[in-house]
């Protein structure tokens, strides 16, 4: 029996292997099953494994244990929620290594920029409370105090992962010298802000007019002018933003998946409102809720008119995942008409 248990024990450890690694350079990795795998680490497996083969670490002389300490204090800081947990944090972490990756990219980044948008992705959810910025200021909460109802819980992220950063071991960015350190806390304070969805236009807006430039200075071979760090700086966030709305583009059980848990913290949510009395929030109500109809609106009105615009940015790279979106819609699509039926049944 012993012999079975250690064998078993060494398969999983080959298949957890094998799942890190794939993450390298696969779109629609099973996090799920590397959280399983990985006795419920997710985050420290995945960012050490992507900080590494990039080669971050050596750039900057971050000690491989610093930074083990430090992500490993980031993943017991993200709370278990059904979904803003350590989990949808390596999913953004990874979504954004893989688009770093896109062509169009190639020699645009420094790697001070590239450390930063990771970075950034790792920590952009730390500690979030499974409720939203307004619960947080209609209920008075210490957090919407603390920041004046303005982007409260990515203000809480980006503190809370900077004030880690002086945990006993922790500071992986030690070795940076004053100007690299500006630079970098700057891009991250910059890029978990951008994650409010309250920003969610101006993405929008910003990514149009690159596009359009582009287009028509068509003169620009590469389509993104290294030069220019404000444009860069655009880019990142809207990268990582992209990643923190990529549900929908990924392969259907993996998608599903996250939206069972999201709808799971909406109606906790609502849970809570409905015995403070308060009104409930929208899609909150677990007992009034049309979730394929919601998923179709999400999809058409906020995750397709963003990722429509940034996969003009990032051609062709884009396409095998913009496909996806597609035929997930026509999924989610053809069961509003059951979903409709068992409700009329
Ligand atoms: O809540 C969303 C923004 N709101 C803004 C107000 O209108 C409704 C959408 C984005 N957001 N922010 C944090 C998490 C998520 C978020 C992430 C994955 C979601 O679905 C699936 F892909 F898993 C998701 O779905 C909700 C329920 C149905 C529609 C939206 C939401
Ligand atoms: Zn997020």
């Amino acid at each position: 029996v012993e012999r079975l248990r250690l064998t078993r024990k060494l398969n999983m450890n080959i298949f957890l292997a094998q799942l890190i690694e794939s993450t390298n350079d696969t779109w629609g990795v099973d996090l799920f099953e590397v959280d399983a795998l990985s006795n419920h680490r997710p985050l420290t497996h995945v960012a050490l494994h992507l900080f590494k083969q990039r080669n971050i670490l050596k750039q900057f002389q971050i000690r491989e244990l610093t930074f083990f300490k430090f992500i490993s204090a980031i993943e017991a800081k993200y709370r278990n929620n059904p979904y803003h947990n350590n989990i949808h944090a390596t999913d953004v972490l990874q979504a954004s290594h893989h688009m770093l990756n896109f062509s169009v990219f190639k020699n645009v980044f420094t790697e001070l920029e590239v450390f930063a948008a990771l970075f950034a992705a790792a920590v952009h959810d730390v500690d979030h409370p499974g409720v939203t910025n307004q619960y947080l200021i209609n209920t008075n909460s210490d957090l919407a105090i603390l920041y004046n109802d303005e982007s409260v819980l990515e203000n809480h992220h980006v503190t809370l992962a900077f004030q880690t950063l002086s945990t006993e071991g922790c500071d992986v960015l030690s070795t940076l010298n004053r100007k690299q350190h500006q630079m970098f806390r700057k891009m991250v304070i910059s890029v978990v802000l951008a994650t409010d969805m309250s920003k969610h236009i101006q993405h929008i807006g910003h990514l149009k007019t690159m596009v359009e430039i582009r287009r028509l200075s068509s003169s620009a071979s590469s389509i993104i002018d290294p030069e220019n760090a404000e444009d860069k700086l655009q880019i990142l966030q809207s990268l990582v933003h992209c990643s923190d709305l990529s549900n929908p583009l990924k392969p259907l059980n993996l998608y599903l998946q996250w939206t069972d848990r999201i709808m799971e913290e909406f109606f906790r949510q609502g849970d809570l409102e409905k015995s403070l009395n308060l009104e409930v929030s929208p899609l909150c109500d677990r007992e009034n809720s049309n979730i394929c109809k919601s998923q179709m609106g999400f999809i058409d009105y906020v995750v397709h008119p963003l990722w429509e615009i940034w996969s003009r940015l990032t051609q062709p790279d884009c396409q095998p995942i913009m496909d996806i979106l597609e035929s997930n819609r026509v999924w989610i699509a053809s069961q509003v008409l059951t979903e409709d039926d068992k409700h009329d049944g």
